[in-house]
């Protein structure tokens, strides 16, 4: 089924336009582009770029990274193109949401392309992420067209108070610090953004450097610095915000050069009383805005200027950084925020599912929490699927249907545990053979070990119910779900039963 975006009759063929355009070949009835985008990859993987970039401007990165990422190029055929998606869900989703918008954007990078099919990936598997166009830019540059023709981010931001209306970016209500969930990997971060939000440049806390992990909650807790010191009844007054990661930095210095208005910036930047600048490790190799943040830098706290900064490695560890500006910016005070443990993610998860209105199961955030730990960002777009599908199809949040649904990043954060590292685990902790949990015995002494380890399979693995009663000698897959839930049922009435199978999973996962 094809999401139509608009009437008209279909588009016609693209033909060569003789300055080395895409003309399109359908002799053998394939596709074959030739011109410049036939050298490697997908004919239109430059538009499909842009109208990425645009898609994540328009929707935001979490939403983005839930939803789209994973989406990829297909055939095009006449006036349609074909976009896939590795689950159906994702594709049902997709088409619901994104549908109409996705035409338009194709019609407007393409002008023949007036239909765009989204269909289930041939292999169900996400394929290579769409390529950057090879535009001659280099890495070290902004592609400035693409920004330049990129709307600025939704209306959902608050405007900082601020001097330099066009300079920074807005700070996102949501990264509050009542929004934060503080935990023990991030206390101590916390504490000290609490502290600059009070009292800004005071002694010991100027500059404030954050850093960690991805998706750790760096940028969360600097918007929350923000949004406090920007707070229009904050005792002593709002002050002025500037808020920027620092590749907006390099882009803003470059075209403060190309407009020769690198004095407009310098007092632009000087003016505010507290410049955030994230993700600092991106100026490594750019010697030139590194040099002008360096300057930045000391004139603002030479002025009594807080300076609060994010990266992914502590001053000292950020190699490619001038050594000048590497001291200055650990001599204030360096906050890291740790990997989340189990606990923090439970916390996380039960926040932000509360702050949903949806009824998650406890069970369901303990399977999350257990599965996804690599970071906050992959949690809080796995429960946002989750809770999106319970809303869209009206069914309630069950540990099935958490598996159907996060099938491709439960697939992602397999811990490589198998069902035959399960049977052998189970089997050593209950003393029987590992034989018995593929034989027919049903004694208790091996049914319930056995059942234990279908369990845990479900649990563990994303194999599905027959794929787990295969491995369990060819039984069937309402075996393994009788086993599940009577599992399940006996964890709620037998503590010490529970104990075993917690102490087994911990095991397994360890
Ligand atoms: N402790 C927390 N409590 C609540 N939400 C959190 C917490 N930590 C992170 N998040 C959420 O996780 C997502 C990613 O966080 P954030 O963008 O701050 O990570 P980051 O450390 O800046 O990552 P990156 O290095 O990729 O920029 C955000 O939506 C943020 O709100």
């Amino acid at each position: 089924m094809s999401t139509t975006m608009m009437g008209g009759s279909p588009g016609g063929v693209m033909v060569a336009d003789g300055q080395g355009g895409m003309a399109l070949d359908r002799s053998g009835g394939d596709l074959q582009a030739r011109g410049p985008e036939a050298r490697g990859g997908h004919p239109f993987a430059a538009h499909w770029a842009r109208i990425c970039a645009r898609l994540q401007l328009e929707v935001g990165e979490v939403e983005y990274r839930t939803w789209l990422r994973q989406m990829t190029l297909g055939a095009v055929d006449q006036d349609e193109i074909t976009l896939y998606l590795p689950t159906r869900f994702l594709r049902d989703w997709v088409r619901s949401q994104y549908g109409d918008r996705l035409g338009a954007l194709w019609n407007a990078e393409v002008a023949e392309i007036r239909r765009v099919e989204l269909a289930l990936a041939p292999d169900h598997s996400a394929n290579a992420r769409p390529e950057p166009p090879e535009d001659g830019m280099t890495a070290s540059e902004p592609r400035p067209a693409m920004a330049a023709s990129l709307p600025g981010p939704s209306s959902a931001f608050t405007p900082v108070v601020e001097k330099n209306s066009d300079l920074a970016a807005p700070l996102d209500p949501r990264f509050s610090f009542d929004g934060f969930v503080v935990g023990k990997p991030n206390e101590f971060a916390y504490a000290c953004a609490r502290r600059v939000a009070e009292r800004p440049s005071s002694p010991g806390f100027n500059p404030l450097f954050l850093y960690g992990g991805v998706g750790l909650g760096k940028t969360h807790l600097m918007h929350a610095v923000g949004l406090e010191l920007t707070r229009p009844d904050r005792s002593g007054g709002a002050v002025s915000v500037a808020y920027m990661s620092a590749e907006k930095f390099m882009y803003r210095f470059i075209a403060a050069i190309r407009s020769q208005q690198t004095m407009e910036f310098k007092e632009q930047l000087r003016s505010v009383d507290v410049l955030m600048i994230d993700d600092l490790q991106f100026l490594i190799g750019k010697d030139n805005t590194q040099e002008e943040f360096f300057h930045t830098f000391n004139a603002l706290v030479d002025a009594g200027k807080q300076i609060v900064v994010s990266a992914d490695k502590s001053p000292s560890d950020l190699s490619g950084l001038e050594d000048r500006l590497r001291t200055r910016l650990g001599c204030g005070m360096v906050a890291d925020i740790h990997a989340t443990t189990f606990e923090l993610r439970i916390s996380i998860l039960e926040a932000k599912a509360q702050a949903s209105g949806v009824a998650v199961p406890p069970k369901v955030l303990e399977f999350l929490a257990h599965k996804i730990t690599t970071n906050v960002r992959e949690l809080e777009g796995a429960l946002n699927r989750l809770i999106a599908h319970a809303n869209l199809f009206g069914r309630p949040v069950t540990l099935e249907a958490t598996q159907e649904v996060l099938h491709d990043i439960l697939k992602a954060h397999d811990r490589r545990v198998t069902i035959e590292e399960i049977q052998r685990k189970v089997s050593e902790h209950w003393n029987i053979r590992l034989t018995d949990m593929s034989s027919a015995r049903r004694a208790r002494a091996v049914a319930r070990p056995r059942q234990v380890a279908m369990y845990l399979s479900k649990q563990l693995t994303s194999r599905s119910l027959p794929e787990i009663g295969r491995k369990f000698g060819n039984r069937d897959h309402t075996t393994v779900m009788h086993a599940v839930s009577r599992v399940q049922e006996l964890m709620t009435t037998d503590s010490a039963f529970a104990e075993d199978v917690e102490l087994l999973r911990r095991m397994l996962e360890s």
